[in-house]
């Protein structure tokens, strides 16, 4: 587990300069599932974020058998998965797999690899119930044997003779679609997704199968359809930049009154959010691959009407930020958080630090402004420390933000980056 973490924070200091926007962790956690299904050759991935759940994504994938090489100063992931063939290493065991979501995007390399998977625990962000009824029943509608170990709360999967299928998403689930399109490029016959995920991550991840040689139409449309190929290559792939991370850090901007230029960030990538943060007085200048953002110090924040949906609706991922520069707009901002049940511990910690917020259900109202003040506050998951580390770069004093191991779940070197724009963070032991 190593040493617990923690930021300190002083705020005051507006952020100016460049940062770089990391790769995404949702597209490269789904691209090291994918690179073990190939049987042959070395995978490349390239812009690979140094985040605790790239860590745990490698350690699962050498846990099940492959080789796997982090060359972390040049972002540079190796994965050799030709040596797949251990049944009895076909498992993901608790202690990795339940320290992030990702770990069920493994699930069909070990399908169609081993022929079997025991799924012993999936981790990730405790937001409430996050099921994973999608990725299991559309399993089993492509022909696996899937069966609950109640005792023990394993799922044990047999995968004899996956084929094709037709299979359709309650809501589009981001990772399932991601999972359920990995069962089928392997699995004879066609299968078909419907109301699958339009995320930028899901395009990127057929894109990086598509290049192995798998047969995959109609990314972003919500309909796709895969033809199941006999085998697929080890490439080289780039991941694209992470919308949230770039989310995070032209937040953070605003909130400081600075102004900085994001090396890699999209603003096509933010959806909604680019015109909630216009509304609230944000500026955006895309100059070419680099996303300028700036506000005015001088002119107040305006309050914002916001409601989480999947892209290119608002991201849930950025709601717990928004809610924390909501605490520092002239007047009352409304958050309806329609993805999670349990995404908004955040209210209570920003209420620590002095903000006036009202929560009911998934259903938040913002009074702003509010003076914030520094404290200890707690990171109940990953976006809620980001927002609190926010919030903390504009409250009076200092303020602690733990399980620092939360917020590098999924954002790299933050402390580094923030400290190139002006910040006065520190990253300790606590
Ligand atoms: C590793 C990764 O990519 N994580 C992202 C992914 O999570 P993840 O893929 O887990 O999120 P989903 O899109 O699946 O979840 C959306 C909603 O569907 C529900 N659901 C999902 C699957 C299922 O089988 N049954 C079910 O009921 C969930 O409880 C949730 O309420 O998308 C989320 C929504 O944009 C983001 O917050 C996460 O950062
Ligand atoms: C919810 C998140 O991640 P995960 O799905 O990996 O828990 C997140 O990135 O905010």
């Amino acid at each position: 587990m190593g040493q617990e973490v923690r930021y300190r924070v002083r705020g005051g200091r507006p952020l100016n300069g460049t940062a770089f926007i990391q790769g995404a962790k949702n597209a490269v956690l789904p691209m090291i599932g994918a690179a073990l299904l190939a049987a042959k050759g070395r995978t490349v991935l390239r812009n690979v974020p140094i985040i605790e759940d790239v860590k745990r994504a490698l350690e699962l994938a050498e846990h099940i058998g492959a080789k796997v090489e982090f060359h972390e100063a040049e972002r540079t992931v190796v994965i050799d998965a030709s040596r797949l063939n251990d049944p009895e290493r076909a498992v993901l065991p608790a202690d990795i797999a339940s320290r992030f979501r990702g770990s069920v995007l493994f699930v069909p390399a070990l399908m169609h690899r081993m022929r079997q998977a025991r799924i012993e625990g999936v981790g990730g962000c405790n937001l409430g119930s996050r099921k994973l009824d999608f990725h299991y029943r559309g399993f089993a509608r492509l022909g696996a044997e899937v069966t609950e170990d109640d005792a023990r709360n394993h799922i044990n999967i047999k995968a004899d003779n996956l084929r094709g299928g037709h299979l359709y998403l309650d809501t589009p689930s981001h990772t399932g679609t991601e999972n359920l399109i990995m069962a089928a490029v392997l699995a004879p016959g066609t299968t078909v997704i419907e109301h699958a995920a339009l995320e930028p991550e899901v395009l990127d991840v057929i894109e990086f199968l598509t290049r192995m040689g798998a047969k995959i139409r109609g990314g972003g449309t919500g309909f796709i359809t895969v033809e199941g190929v006999d085998e697929l290559t080890a490439v080289e792939h780039t991941i694209m930049s992470d919308r949230i991370d770039s989310g995070v850090f032209a937040m953070m901007a605003a909130a400081t009154g600075g102004e900085v230029s994001l090396v890699g960030a999209h603003l096509e990538h933010l959806g909604v959010a680019r015109w909630k943060l216009e509304q609230m007085g944000v500026e955006f200048a895309q100059q070419g691959a680099v996303l300028h953002v700036r506000r005015d110090a001088g002119s107040p924040l305006r309050p914002i009407n916001a409601v989480t949906s999947p892209y290119p609706g608002f991201a849930t991922d950025l709601q717990s930020p928004l809610m924390a520069l909501a605490t520092m707009a002239e007047g009352e901002s409304y958050l309806h958080e329609a993805i999670y049940d349990g995404r908004f511990a955040l209210a209570d910690e920003l209420i620590k630090m002095g903000a006036k917020i009202e929560v009911d259900g998934t259903r938040a109202i913002v009074h702003g402004h509010t003076a914030l003040r520094g404290t200890p506050v707690v990171a109940h998951d990953l976006r809620t420390g980001a927002a609190l580390v926010l919030a903390a770069l504009v409250a009076e004093g200092e303020t602690e933000v733990a399980p620092g191991y939360l917020v590098d779940r999924g954002h790299a070197q933050f402390e580094k980056r923030l400290l190139a724009l002006g910040a006065d963070v520190v990253r300790e032991n606590a």
